[in-house]
């Protein structure tokens, strides 16, 4: 084989690492904090699009102008990532959306290590926009926790939430209730009007029970023909009534079977401060029996 056969392809090697940098597709910045808070960025380099938009003679200067502009909960929690590295010398690895004109915000991560100096903290560390996988990650988390027939969150979801609020009552000591919703003879409803008709039947249902409910409350699918309805700030008293409400509305409705061919049954229960969830929803659980045994289309409660 000849010799040049083996030499390596001629390729265009940057000259320096300024002009490699500019290539990549990311930040590499040097961020600093006095010890007094003031903040900059002696060194903010890169590719990409993150930095089309910022103005980096004005961050050298002062980093507050790029701080200043994130919102919702990114600013307090980049500020508290930003206290946390300088305080116990670890990396600092957050995420944070980038405002950008006329489009929605980017998702940038940031990763970065700090070190101490005698004046304060500096950081070096990398940027890269991260929008396309947040926003793969965020259709995947929506595809565990929902259901694909009603659009509903599943029962994944409602535990999450109910975990959640019921630790906000015991706080707070506010009131929390739950119904537990069925519908009946949904076995006959598919047998007589076909599957089709019994899958419409769960989707116009789902939207109903929705329209009744406010933005705080969350219904969900939890499996079949049973749904369950989470209710903040809601009282045994005030649960039984609005269950009786959508009772009515679901038995009045003509879902294109005829009035009263759907009818609920449905069991309340009020959260005990403190308890184990599953003692809750058994209690539902058997409200809703009680509610099938007494001859259905009703509501039954157990405080
Ligand atoms: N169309 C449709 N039917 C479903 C779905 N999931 C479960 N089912 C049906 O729901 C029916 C539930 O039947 P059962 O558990 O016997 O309860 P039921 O007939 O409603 O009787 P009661 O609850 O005692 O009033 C079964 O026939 C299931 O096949 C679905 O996604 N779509």
């Amino acid at each position: 084989m000849p010799v040049n056969d083996l030499a390596a392809p001629s390729i265009d090697i940057p000259a320096s690492a300024d002009s490699l940098v500019s290539r990549i597709p990311g930040v590499i910045f040097q961020f600093y904090r006095s010890h007094s808070g003031h903040m900059n960025f002696p060194y903010l380099e890169g590719g990409g699009m993150a930095l089309a938009y910022v103005d980096k003679q004005q961050l050298a200067e002062d980093a507050s102008l790029l701080l200043e502009q994130l919102t919702g909960h990114d600013h307090p929690k980049v500020m508290s990532a930003i206290e946390r590295s300088a305080r116990w010398m670890l990396p600092l690895n957050t995420r944070f959306r980038l405002p950008f004109p006329e489009e929605k915000p980017h998702w940038i991560a940031v990763s970065a290590n700090p070190e101490p100096i005698a004046s304060g903290v500096r950081w070096n560390g990398l940027m890269m926009d991260i929008t396309d996988q947040v926003v793969e990650e965020q259709r995947l988390r929506k595809l565990c926790d929902t259901d694909p027939l009603t659009n509903l969150p599943n029962r994944r979801k409602l535990m999450g939430q109910l975990t959640h609020l019921a630790s906000m009552s015991a706080r707070h000591g506010t009131p929390l209730s739950i119904m537990m919703i069925d519908i009946d003879h949904f076995k006959q409803l598919n047998d007589r009007w076909g599957h089709l008709q019994g899958d419409n039947v769960l989707k116009q249902l789902a939207m109903m029970a929705q329209s009744l409910l406010r933005c705080e409350d969350m219904l969900a699918r939890l499996g079949g023909e049973e749904f369950m309805v989470v209710l903040p700030l809601t009282s045994l008293q005030q649960c039984h009534k609005l269950a009786d409400r959508l009772r009515q509305t679901i038995a009045d409705h003509d879902f294109g079977i005829g009035q009263g061919s759907v009818t609920l049954s449905i069991g309340v229960a009020e959260y005990h401060c403190g308890e184990p969830l599953v003692t809750l929803i058994d209690r539902a659980d058997r409200a809703l029996y009680s509610a099938k045994e007494v001859g259905r289309d009703c509501v039954c409660l157990l405080p």
